[in-house]
Order: C-alpha cells, then sequence, then structure tokens
C-alpha cells in the first residue's frame, strides 16, 4: 500500500461515518416525529382477549376523502386496538329471559282469574281490563278474549295446566311466530351491479334508545363475525356522535360522523355508506336524530337521509325504536313513520322496566311489521333478537 494515501483512506473513512451518523439521527428524528402525531390511544376498556379483532384499527386513521358531499368534513372515528368481546347471542338470551318477569305480571293475573271455579261475566272483564293495560290493543284483545271464551266452554276444563296452555297458544298466535324477524345483514346488489354492505337505518321519536341500539346492535353483529361501520347522522344531539364513538371503539367498529355541529345529516348518511362500500364491510348502521313526527320539516329531513342512504343500494333494514313504557302514544309515531322510512322492522325498548309486554302484538298489527329486537336493560349486551316463545312464556310467568 501506497504511504501517502494512508490519510486519504482515513478521510474517506470518517466521511462515510459522518454521512452514516446523520442519516441514523434523521431516521430516528422522522420516526419520533410520527409516533408524536399517531392519534391511538390504547383501549383501557377493552379485554381484547380472543376476539380476533386486534389490529383492526390500524389504518383507519384520518379523513376519509369525500366523495360528492356538501362538505360537511365527515371522518372515520379511530378505532382502538384492544376491543372487549361482545356477548353471544345464545347467553344473552337465556340472561335477558329475566328482564322479562315483570311481564310475567300479565300472565300471572289472568291465571288466577281463569283458576277460577265459575267465569262470570265480571270475571271476563277483570280478563280485559287486565289485558288492556300490558297495552295489548283493544281488538286483538277482543279477538284473544272471544276465542279464549269458546275453548274453555268446548274443552269444559278447569285444568290449570290445560288453560294456562290454551292461554299459551292464543298469545303466541296474536304474537305471530311466522313473521320473518332476522337482521338482514348480508351483501345488497348496487344500482352498480356490485354487492354493497347491508344498510340499516336506525329511526324514532327522542329518546326512545336509538344511538344506545345502534351501540348494542353493532356488538351483536361483531359477536356473529360481521365488519361494521357506524354512521352518525345524528348531528342534531351534539353528544350523540360522541356516545356512538364510545360503543364503536370498545369492538373495534368506525364510526363516520361529522365533526361540524348540526352538519347535514344525510350528507354524514352517505359518508358512511360510501365508507362501508370502500372498506368492504358487511353492515352499515346509521344512526339518526329523535324526531317527533307531527314536525313536517323533520319528517322532510329523514325523507332525505333515507333517499341518500339508499342510492348506491337499496337500504336493507329500517328499524323503529320504540320506548316500550310509552305504550299505545307509540303507535301513532310509528304510522307516521312507516311513510317516510319504509319500515322493515321495529326495536322495543325498556322492556326491562315494562308491565307493557301487549305492545309488541299491538305495534306488529298495526304496521304489519314484525318485532326483530327488544332492550332489556342499560347494559352494553342488553339487547336480544325477539323470540316470541320466549316472550310468551315470560309473560306467562
Ligand atoms: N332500561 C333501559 N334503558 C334503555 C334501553 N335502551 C336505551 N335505554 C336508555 O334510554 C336512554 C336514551 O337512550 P339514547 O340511546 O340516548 O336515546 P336516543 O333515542 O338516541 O335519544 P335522542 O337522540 O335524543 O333521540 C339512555 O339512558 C339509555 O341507556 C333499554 O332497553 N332498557
Amino acid at each position: 500500500m501506497n504511504v501517502d494515501s494512508v490519510p486519504t483512506l482515513t478521510w474517506v473513512l470518517v466521511a462515510l461515518a459522518v454521512l452514516a451518523l446523520a442519516a441514523l439521527v434523521t431516521f430516528v428524528v422522522l420516526r419520533l416525529r410520527r409516533r408524536g402525531a399517531a392519534p391511538l390511544p390504547p383501549s383501557s376498556s377493552g379485554t381484547g382477549a380472543g376476539s380476533g379483532r386486534e389490529g383492526d384499527g390500524e389504518g383507519a386513521v384520518g379523513t376519509l376523502p369525500r366523495p360528492g358531499g356538501p362538505g360537511d368534513g365527515a371522518t372515520v372515528e379511530p378505532a382502538t386496538p384492544q376491543f372487549q368481546v361482545p356477548e353471544t347471542v345464545g347467553s344473552r338470551l337465556v340472561r335477558l329471559r329475566s328482564r322479562l318477569a315483570r311481564s310475567g305480571a300479565l300472565g300471572q293475573a289472568l291465571l288466577s282469574v281463569l283458576g277460577r271455579d265459575h267465569l262470570d261475566e265480571a270475571a271476563w272483564e277483570e280478563l280485559e281490563e287486565t289485558l288492556l293495560q300490558a297495552d295489548l290493543g283493544i281488538d286483538p284483545t277482543t279477538a284473544l278474549l272471544a276465542e279464549l271464551r269458546t275453548r274453555i266452554r268446548v274443552d269444559g276444563t278447569k285444568d290449570p295446566v290445560a288453560i294456562r296452555e290454551v292461554l299459551r297458544e292464543l298469545l303466541l298466535a296474536q304474537v305471530d311466530p311466522s313473521m320473518d324477524r332476522t337482521i338482514a345483514s348480508a351483501p345488497v346488489l348496487g344500482a352498480d351491479g356490485e354487492p354493497h354492505p347491508a344498510t340499516i337505518l336506525m329511526v324514532g321519536v327522542n329518546g326512545t334508545g336509538k344511538t344506545t341500539t345502534v351501540g348494542k346492535l353493532a356488538r351483536l353483529l361483531v359477536a356473529e363475525d360481521k365488519d361494521v361501520v357506524l354512521g352518525a347522522a345524528d348531528t342534531f344531539r351534539a353528544a350523540a356522535a360522541d356516545q356512538l364513538a364510545t360503543w364503536g371503539a370498545r369492538v373495534g367498529v368506525d364510526v363516520v360522523r361529522s365533526e361540524k355541529d348540526g352538519a347535514d345529516p344525510a350528507s354524514v348518511a352517505h359518508d358512511a355508506v360510501e365508507a362501508g362500500f370502500r372498506s368492504g364491510a358487511d353492515v352499515v348502521i346509521i344512526d339518526t336524530a329523535g324526531r317527533l313526527q307531527n314536525k313536517a320539516g323533520l319528517m322532510d329531513e329523514l325523507g332525505k337521509i333515507v333517499r341518500v342512504a339508499s342510492r348506491p343500494a337499496p337500504i336493507a333494514e329500517s328499524l323503529l325504536v320504540l320506548d316500550a313504557t310509552t305504550g299505545q302514544n307509540g303507535l301513532r309515531q310509528a304510522r307516521v313513520f312507516a311513510e317516510v322510512a319504509h319500515l322493515t322492522g321495529i326495536v322495543l325498548t325498556k322492556l326491562d322496566g315494562s308491565a307493557k309486554g301487549g305492545i309488541v302484538v299491538a305495534v306488529q298489527r298495526e304496521l304489519g311489521i314484525p318485532v326483530k329486537l327488544v332492550g332489556l336493560g342499560e347494559g352494553p349486551d342488553d339487547l336480544a333478537p325477539f323470540d316470541p316463545e320466549s316472550f310468551v312464556d315470560a309473560l306467562l310467568g
């Protein structure tokens, strides 16, 4: 080796070392900056165990490019990386059965009258009163009692077990087990010939439990391995979108919302449907603001939400959320909502606090659509598919 070349080689090595150091420092600074901007706090509520959905929130962060809405800046609420595991449908049915216990008062009252030695007119009036108080409605009550009178006379029985069985059969017929109560969650063929997520729209008057039900239904569908996107189209009540974001974050479900208070709800519905399609979700559930059925402007707004959400593909389910404790008032609301939102089913909430289970029969008869879900408490998994047999058994105590 030439002795003169030694200092030159040293300088080359020093220069290379400096370059490498500079590259390392640049790399570290960039990493730190990126980490500083990451907006995903870890969930403190999630169990994460075995959900199979860990990491779903990765990459789902940020503002969706808006494909043509009026510019309300809807964003996808990032999902947190650790999620709760919602209760399975089977186990919640068993757990929630006892919540219908108050409805059981109806059956006990009926059976105690029917167990008397002699059923005079006063006894039949008592039965009528009991059924009406449980919100069964006048026509179903009249039909049920007429059939019961005939059966008891023809059978000539006084056996309480046999009478209970007849009553069970007649109540079950009124609840109508033949109605299809499945929640549509299969892909829907869109106007573009492509399969689209099933869109579920939640509507109803104020405070019936719409937002809560959207959150609970998301959990029910996640428990069935469905990919769900939520749309916070209740832009009227400021807290509703935050409430929904919390529900979504717990189970790793993205929430499309607007950052602007009072944004156009139809625009958020549009963005949610679009986001669901792009992410390949199975189901998009859209929450809407509570509205009184006699406010024409608000019902027009709902009509617009329906039109916009059904543009890419028909809406799979329009569910009316009814508070079971409001009784027959709910029926008046239901008729108007049915016209505007083309209802496909009813969610009856707060049935846990109600002795008025008869409303199930009344509302189904009135609208010709089935009760599909029942809310039986304020807990996150206190929502169950409506099962006529379990319901009637609970009514009979
Ligand atoms: N006991 C009981 N409470 C319920 C049930 N479903 C909802 N709730 C409660 O009802 C209240 C209203 O629920 P929300 O989901 O905020 O009602 P909302 O229809 O979205 O309200 P608006 O947006 O104002 O129309 C909350 O306190 C819920 O916890 C249920 O099945 N049982």
